[in-house]
């Protein structure tokens, strides 16, 4: 899916015409993509967005069609909004910065840079809103599905949330990263031919109501599909439908199938499933199994296992592809160091009141430390200033709070997505951003994971960075010592 360079705010072409204006927009600049906070109230988030954001920088470049729009554009006087040199630099633009990235699947914590943009300066600033939709929503999501899956444990999840999805869009990007998040399948068909996801689906009730009676119903969908019969048996009543239900295993059998189970999708879903797996288990079909939808989320999920419901496969739309209970992603892209064509790097930094919200100096990078059981920690340090040997986390809330890693291996989160504008890494997809979802979360303490007041995962500043950061607040704020 390619998207045009003008998918982004005006502002940032505004921006970019008062940078050639200003002589500027040659300047190296890094800009860091992170998040404040999990959404969802949670412990993490998973990376996601990565391969359409590299498809997009890939991509960048301004067509005739484009430059000849924003010539005609106009601002308040009526005159041309943007400058005819900055149009034809434009026409001729190659995109030459070097990214770095955190790859999909990958979980992530607050303040960590997500993805790393370095580069002349004007095009770093093209690039922030795109930068931001894509990884912002699909983070969103994955993260959804993998707080789904936490809830189903090792049952099927399947997605199910096209219809509801925000526009035709939001849909594939939602399935897509439902996928890499946790979910086994989508119902949305485009998203499985072009992302290679597994596709799945049962019947809806309008098959029911299209018959005269449920029987019929049943009947005729046994008959044309004997090798995807999962019935939906809430239509009239559920435990007579489920009855009705096992009465087909016999037209299934004799074309060479099994039946495939039930699905419930109103009323009580810990009761009816229990019910339902007495009249199955006392049918001789033990192996049928019971699907279950109905607006559910990670805490319903939750109850209904605790409750004892029977259910096997849980289908989940809403609530996942329009991640209801958070709908944004509050990830921003800020610019944290500068250099003149041939002078020093500049560390930059935006002051708040709030202290969160106090933006972090420094070409970044992270490392994950691993002590042999568990991710012990993540550092953020700063390339430009290096590491403090031994290497501490320092906590950001509270400098009195350190965590010696030294002595632990580590790897490094960001990786080189492109150089000098051209793409030295190839997305391995969704189905290995899936895998790779899978065993990283496992590698952490699970209480990161959990739904109510999870741990929060050690992240820490370098003690160098920790300075830094700490001596650049106080010269802004005009209270730097001499
Ligand atoms: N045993 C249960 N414990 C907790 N939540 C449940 C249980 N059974 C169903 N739910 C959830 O409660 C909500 C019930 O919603 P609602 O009242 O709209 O459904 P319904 O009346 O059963 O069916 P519908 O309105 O779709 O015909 C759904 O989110 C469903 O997933
Ligand atoms: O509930 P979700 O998690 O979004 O899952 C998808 C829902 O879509 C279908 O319902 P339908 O469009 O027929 O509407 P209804 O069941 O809500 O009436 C299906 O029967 C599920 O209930
Ligand atoms: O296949 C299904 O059962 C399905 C698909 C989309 C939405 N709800 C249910």
């Amino acid at each position: 899916m390619n998207h045009s360079v003008l998918l982004t705010d005006l502002y940032q072409l505004t921006m970019a015409d008062a940078y050639y204006q200003s002589g500027k927009a040659e300047d190296e600049a890094v800009f860091h993509l992170y998040f404040r906070k999990p959404p969802f109230k949670g412990g993490y988030a998973l990376a996601c967005g990565l391969e359409r954001a590299a498809e997009f920088l890939e991509n960048f470049r301004f067509s005739s069609e484009e430059i000849s729009y924003l010539s005609r554009l106009t601002g308040a006087d009526g005159k041309r909004l943007f400058s005819e040199d900055f149009l034809d630099a434009m026409a001729e633009l190659k995109f030459t910065c070097d990214v770095d990235a955190v790859e999909e699947g990958t979980p992530v914590f607050a303040n960590e840079p997500l993805i790393r943009v370095r580069g002349p300066i004007s095009q770093c600033q093209l690039i922030e809103t795109p930068l931001l939709n894509f990884v912002n929503f699909e983070t969103l999501i994955a993260t959804k599905a993998s707080r789904l899956r936490e809830a189903v444990k090792d049952d099927q999840l399947l997605e199910f949330g096209m219809r509801r999805a925000q526009g035709p869009d939001g849909a594939m990007a939602a399935s897509r990263a439902a996928y890499v998040g946790g979910a086994d399948a989508t119902s949305n068909v485009l998203a499985g031919m072009k992302f290679g996801i597994p596709v799945k689906g049962t019947h809806a009730h309008s098959w029911v109501m299209s018959f005269d009676t449920e029987r019929e119903a049943f009947e005729a969908y046994a008959r044309a599909m004997p090798h995807n019969s999962v019935f939906l048996v809430d239509t009239y009543d559920t435990l007579d439908g489920v009855r009705r239900a096992t009465e087909m295993a016999k037209i299934i059998e004799e074309k060479g199938h099994r039946l495939g189970g039930i699905r419930l999708d109103s009323g009580d879903l810990a009761y009816l499933s229990i019910e339902a797996r007495k009249i199955l288990d006392q049918a001789g079909l033990n192996d049928a199994k019971i699907v279950a939808s109905n607006d559910l989320n990670e805490n319903i999920i939750e109850s209904l296992k605790a409750q004892g419901a029977r259910i096997d496969v849980w289908g989940v739309g809403t609530q996942l592809a329009t991640a209801y209970d958070q709908p944004a992603l509050g990830g921003v892209y800020k610019l944290a160091a500068i250099r003149e064509k041939g002078g020093d790097w500049e560390h930059r930094l935006k002051l708040s009141e709030q202290a969160v919200k106090v933006s972090t100096p420094g070409i970044l990078g992270v490392r994950r430390y691993f002590d042999g059981q568990t991710y012990a920690g993540d550092l953020i340090y700063d390339e430009l200033s290096g590491i403090d040997e031994p290497a501490t986390l320092v906590d950001p809330a509270d400098f009195t709070r350190r965590k010696p890693v030294s002595t632990f291996e580590f790897e490094e989160l960001l990786v080189p997505i492109f150089r000098d504008g051209s793409r030295v890494y190839q997305s391995p997809g969704a189905e290995a951003a899936r895998r790779r979802a899978r065993t990283e979360l496992l590698k952490f303490h699970a209480s990161i994971r959990r739904f109510m007041n999870p741990h929060e995962y050690p992240v820490g500043f370098d003690a160098r960075l920790h300075t830094l950061k700490t001596e650049l607040i106080l010269k802004a704020r005009g209270l730097a010592q001499p």
